[in-house]
């Protein structure tokens, strides 16, 4: 039977980031994907126009009407807006045993803010407690732990800082360590082992919706029953897939390639069915 995933995000009206890429990857990994939206944002290539949130009790209804009817496999969140949303939201999640994959997502690309810079302790203090994955940036990893990432060392230091506050596992995503060559995603378990993704960095200015992509990759083949170390490795060549097989859509950071994990990585899936 096919699993549901559930994706808990804000829209992008221009299709690449948000639950629209969240949806769109949860199809392509075949899972059944629901979603509860947090905030529609006036959005495409170029930026974020203006962020309209949504009521965080309307996004519990939302939440409440897919776990009422469906047995979700895996959950993940993504812009969360507010120290409200965060509040409501881990509330409702917390007693569940679903597995819950976090991408702390706070500033888009063209700089827009899609969290309050309010609520990171919330985040901090009833979010990453029952999280099972957190996915950030090296940014985001910043904000967060309050380490400037200069050095392997300053990772190791930051990806401590993570952990201390309870997720099973911390992903320090490379993407914006653009003076290597490769785009290395570092991971960190709470027993102390630590694994490296690696794959080439491609030179292209169309990421938009990586982070978002990722984490949906992850989130789906963990609710097929990957494990947490496979389901990362499968994610790594979804998202490399999209990254290469760019679109070109757009005038700005241009959206990623959602079929090509189907179309040039995948071929066995799509003829096994
Ligand atoms: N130019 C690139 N080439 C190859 N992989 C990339 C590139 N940019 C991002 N990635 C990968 O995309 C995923 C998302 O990372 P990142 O872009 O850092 O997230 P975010 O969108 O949250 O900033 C990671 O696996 C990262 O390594
Ligand atoms: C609605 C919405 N959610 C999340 C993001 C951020 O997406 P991300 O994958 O981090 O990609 P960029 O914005 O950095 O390109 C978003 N923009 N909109």
């Amino acid at each position: 039977m096919i699993s549901v995933t559930m994706t808990i995000a804000g829209s992008d009206s221009g299709g690449g980031a948000g639950i629209q890429a969240d949806l769109k990857t949860f199809q392509e990994l075949k899972t059944f994907g629901t979603s509860s939206i947090t905030a529609l944002t006036a959005q495409n290539t170029l930026g974020v126009q203006d962020v309209f949130p949504v009521e965080a009790s309307f996004i519990v209804k939302q939440i409440n009407a897919i776990l009422e009817d469906f047995d979700v496999k895996a959950i993940k969140t993504g812009m969360l807006f507010s120290s409200t949303i965060i509040r409501e939201v881990s509330n409702r999640l917390k007693d569940t045993k679903i597995p819950l994959i976090i991408d702390p997502v706070m500033i888009a690309k063209g700089g827009a803010t899609l969290l309050q810079s309010d609520a990171i302790d919330a985040m901090i203090q009833d979010l990453f407690p029952i999280a099972t994955i957190i996915t950030p940036n090296i940014p985001e990893a910043e904000a967060i732990s309050g380490i400037a990432i200069k050095s392997e060392d300053d990772l190791q230091l930051a990806a401590q800082k993570l952990l201390s506050f309870g997720p099973q596992v911390v992903i320090l995503k490379g993407g914006h360590l653009s003076d290597e060559s490769e785009a290395i995603d570092r991971v960190y378990f709470q027993d102390g082992t630590t694994l490296n993704f690696t794959a080439k960095r491609l030179p292209t200015k169309d990421t938009h919706g990586t982070g978002c992509t990722f984490s949906a990759a992850i989130t789906a083949f963990i609710a097929r029953g990957f494990s947490i170390e496979d389901a990362i490795s499968e994610a790594k060549k979804y998202i490399h897939a999209a990254i290469s097989h760019g679109l070109n859509l757009g005038h700005g950071h241009g959206p990623t390639n959602h079929f090509a994990y189907n179309d040039h990585v995948n071929k066995e899936m799509v003829s096994n069915g």
